[in-house]
């Protein structure tokens, strides 16, 4: 069995006759923050739809949590939050009302619930906006009601592509400063998608996806060299500053 929170080998994709993956393997360890940086189109968000299983996967492996996706999706699943680009609340619903409902999806009962969505809560500093409707919260909050819907089940590992898309730059710092936390705190493992370099400390894990494929992947600071990640990135995927 597998140690990592995820483990992905030679996973492709097509559309049509479009490859969006080639031969992807990539590793995120257990309670580790890793970064997966491509532009757009780089294949990001065909990952993250193969992960979740929105697609077959029709080659390749990917297992969560040591549970192979295709044999034990359930299980699989059950170990996976994720955070999409597009949003999975309602936002005519209050706050507490959104985490009930996906509470029980999950199968947690009422009384359960109560107590996930006070500790969800906390972990993402909303505590105070339970009872607020989602349109009254500001893009920031918005982002971080929807980490804690991706919470509400204690997944092993959070997966969040572009979560700070849109944000201030207040907003986007305290996003990303949660989502380290709950690796500290919750030992939470993440699986960060951006095409935002300022984003990665030189001590997170990193994949770099262009056109499909997985050009490097390491410890951040390694990759990046004397030249920095920047440098590093554009001369890689000749992607023009
Ligand atoms: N439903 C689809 N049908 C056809 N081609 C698609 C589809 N979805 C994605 N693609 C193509 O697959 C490739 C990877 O796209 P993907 O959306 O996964 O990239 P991304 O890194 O998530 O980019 P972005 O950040 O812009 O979403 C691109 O060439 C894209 O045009």
């Amino acid at each position: 069995m597998s140690s990592a929170a995820l483990d992905i080998t030679d996973l492709s994709h097509q559309f049509g006759r479009r490859r969006a993956l080639d031969q992807v393997s990539l590793v995120v360890p257990r309670g580790n923050f890793t970064a997966l940086l491509g532009v757009n189109g780089a294949g990001k968000t065909t990952l993250f739809s193969l992960i979740t299983r929105l697609y077959d996967n029709r080659s390749g492996r990917i297992r969560v949590a040591g549970h192979d996706l295709r044999q034990n999706p359930a299980q699989a699943l059950a170990r996976l939050g994720v955070v999409f680009q597009s949003r999975a609340l309602d936002a005519d619903l209050t706050v507490r009302q959104n985490l009930s409902y996906h509470a029980s999806l999950h199968g947690i009962g009422r009384h359960q619930a109560k107590g996930r969505i006070a500790q969800v809560l906390d972990q993402v500093g909303l505590s105070q906006r339970a009872g607020d409707r989602i349109t009254a919260l500001s893009g920031g909050q918005q982002r971080r009601a929807e980490i804690a819907r991706a919470l509400i089940h204690r997944p092993d590992i959070l997966l969040l592509d572009e979560a700070t898309v849109g944000l201030d730059v207040k907003s986007r710092a305290e996003v990303l400063a949660l989502t380290r936390a709950l690796i500290a705190d919750h030992g939470v493992s993440v699986l960060w998608a951006t095409h935002i370099m300022d984003e990665i400390h030189p001590s997170d894990d990193l994949v770099i996806l262009h056109e499909g494929r997985v050009l490097r992947q390491g410890r951040a600071g390694d990759i990046a060299g004397q030249a920095g990640l920047t440098r590093t990135f554009l001369d890689l995927t000749g992607v023009s500053a």
